[in-house]
Parts: structure tokens; C-alpha cells; sequence
């Protein structure tokens, strides 16, 4: 086994090289054996031809179906979001995918459904972004590997909402922050996230403001199980924030969403 192991990352290590896939330090070596498959690291290659990826970083998250990490990339730093091909739970992926209409024709191998999917979350931040909903902006998405913005100060992430403090005021303002980008999401990104809560929203600490993050599994309202995601985000969010004594009934918020009071609409929901 040993021996096996040894083999797999001296195989890995001459990849690295010959594709000069450049590392920033050990720690981010480290971890390379156990994280990079075959696409993976062909994929970085790429991204490292075409410039948009200078050197790999340290790991931010590692994740059931996707590992994060920090890298430079042309200018800034970046966010390197890479799904496992062989361990990830495909049962949960083919559920969102199927049914979703955007993704007909891709055919049912694993590894499609993780290209299917990468490319799915990178399609779901940019129509969310270009929704006015603040998320990570999304750069590129080739294979199993989506490199989007990274969020954070100095190399840090910022914090989940789960893991922030934050008092009475600040609550209300994130609170209805995320009611405004759920409303967004629905009526003009045409999205339904289908697994909002504390842990899948960063706290922007300079301005104390939510960016939601991990879209992959975001739907649009013609999924069969739309409407169950919509309220399961919603009931997520209102018990989260009950303990900030803000108490909202989920009938009134689902109907506040889906229904679009907007006055630029006509009824057919068509944007004037
Ligand atoms: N753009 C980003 N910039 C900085 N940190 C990020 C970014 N995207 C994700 N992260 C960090 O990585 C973690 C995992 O990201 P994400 O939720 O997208 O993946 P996941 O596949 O759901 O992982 P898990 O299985 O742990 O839920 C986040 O909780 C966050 O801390
Ligand atoms: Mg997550």
C-alpha cells in the first residue's frame, strides 16, 4: 500500500514539474497527493498556460465534494475550486442536474456530471452576479476546476456567517440584505440556491456584508423540486436569524419572492 502510495505521488511530483505547475510553498505541496487527480493537475496546467493561474497556495477548505484554495492569479489573488471526480456524491449531483433544463444532453458519466456541474456553479455565480447578488465573481470554469474571486483580506478568508459575531443591527441589516438577493436570485437570475444557510455565506468583515457562496446545486424555478428548495433556504435563514429575535412568517417571505411586486414588470413577468 505504502509502496502504492509513494508510486502515486512520485507520478504526481514528475506531472507537477514537467507541467511546471508552480506550488507557492510545501504546506501547498502537502496536501497535492491526496487532492489532485489526473484532471485535475492537466486542468491546472492549462489554467497556467493561459495565465490566468501563477501559483498554487495553501488549501482554504477541504470540502465532501470539492477541495479550495488560495492561488495567485494574474493580478489578484484567487479562488481555486476543484471537484473530486472519484469521491464526490454523485447521487446528490444527478438529482439537481436532472430535471434541470439547461442540462439535457450531458451524458451520465461521473466525470461528465462533475464537468456538467463545475460549469453549472460558474453559470449560476455569473447570472447572480450580473443579478446585483454579491458572490464571488466567477473567472473561468474548465473541467472540475472553477477559479473565481477570492474573498478575503491578506490571504485569509473571510468568515462564514456561522462563525461571525455580530450584534442586533447587524443581524437586521444582513438579514434583510439576504432577503433582497433571495428576491434577485428568483425574479431576475431566474435561481433558486436549493442549500442556503449559515455555513454557505461569507461575511465581508470591512463592511460587515453577506456574499452568498457554493452554487453549484442552484436551480432554476422550472425544477421539478423548485419549490421545496425555496422553502428549505428560507426555513434555513429565518431559524438562523430567530435567535436575532427577528421573526418573519416563511408563507409571507415565499410569497414575497416568487410573486414580483415590481412596478418595472408587466404580467407577464417580462422586463419592460
Ligand atoms: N471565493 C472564495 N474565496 C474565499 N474562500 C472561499 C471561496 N469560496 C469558498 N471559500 C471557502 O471554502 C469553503 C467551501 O466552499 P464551498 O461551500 O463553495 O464548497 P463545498 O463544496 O460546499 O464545501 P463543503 O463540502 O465543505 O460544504 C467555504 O466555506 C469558504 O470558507
Ligand atoms: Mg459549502
Amino acid at each position: 500500500m505504502k509502496k502504492k502510495i509513494d508510486k502515486k505521488i512520485r507520478s504526481i511530483d514528475e506531472k507537477v514539474d514537467r507541467w511546471r505547475i508552480k506550488f507557492k510553498d510545501d504546506n501547498a505541496l502537502k496536501v497535492k497527493e491526496d487532492v489532485f487527480d489526473e484532471y485535475a493537475l492537466k486542468t491546472l496546467y492549462t489554467l497556467s498556460k493561459r495565465e490566468i493561474l501563477q501559483a498554487m497556495g495553501g488549501i482554504i477548505s477541504r470540502g465532501k465534494e470539492a477541495n479550495v484554495f488560495l492561488a495567485d492569479g494574474k493580478e489578484n489573488e484567487i479562488a481555486v475550486k476543484i471537484y473530486r471526480i472519484t469521491t464526490s456524491s454523485f447521487n446528490s449531483m444527478e438529482e439537481y442536474i436532472i430535471g434541470d433544463p439547461r442540462f439535457k444532453n450531458i451524458r451520465h458519466t461521473k466525470r461528465e456530471i462533475v464537468f456538467a456541474w463545475t460549469r453549472k456553479e460558474y453559470r449560476n455565480l455569473k447570472r447572480a452576479y450580473e443579478a446585483g447578488v454579491r458572490v464571488p465573481y466567477p473567472i473561468i470554469a474548465e473541467r472540475n476546476i472553477l477559479v473565481m474571486e477570492f474573498l478575503g483580506k491578506d490571504g485569509i478568508s473571510y468568515p462564514l456567517l456561522k462563525y461571525t459575531e455580530i450584534d442586533q443591527k447587524q443581524a437586521e441589516d444582513i438579514f434583510s440584505r439576504l432577503i433582497e438577493y433571495m428576491h434577485k436570485l428568483y425574479q431576475e437570475a431566474n435561481l433558486i440556491h436549493a442549500d442556503l444557510s449559515e455555513y454557505n455565506i461569507m461575511i465581508d468583515t470591512d463592511n460587515m456584508s453577506p456574499i452568498i457562496i457554493d452554487m453549484g446545486q442552484a436551480t432554476t424555478p422550472e425544477h421539478p423540486r423548485a419549490k421545496e428548495f425555496l422553502i428549505r433556504d428560507i426555513e434555513n435563514i429565518l431559524k438562523f436569524f430567530r435567535r436575532y429575535g427577528i421573526d418573519t412568517d416563511p408563507d409571507d417571505l415565499y410569497t414575497s419572492i416568487v410573486n414580483d411586486r415590481s412596478e418595472n414588470k408587466n404580467s407577464t413577468g417580462e422586463i419592460k
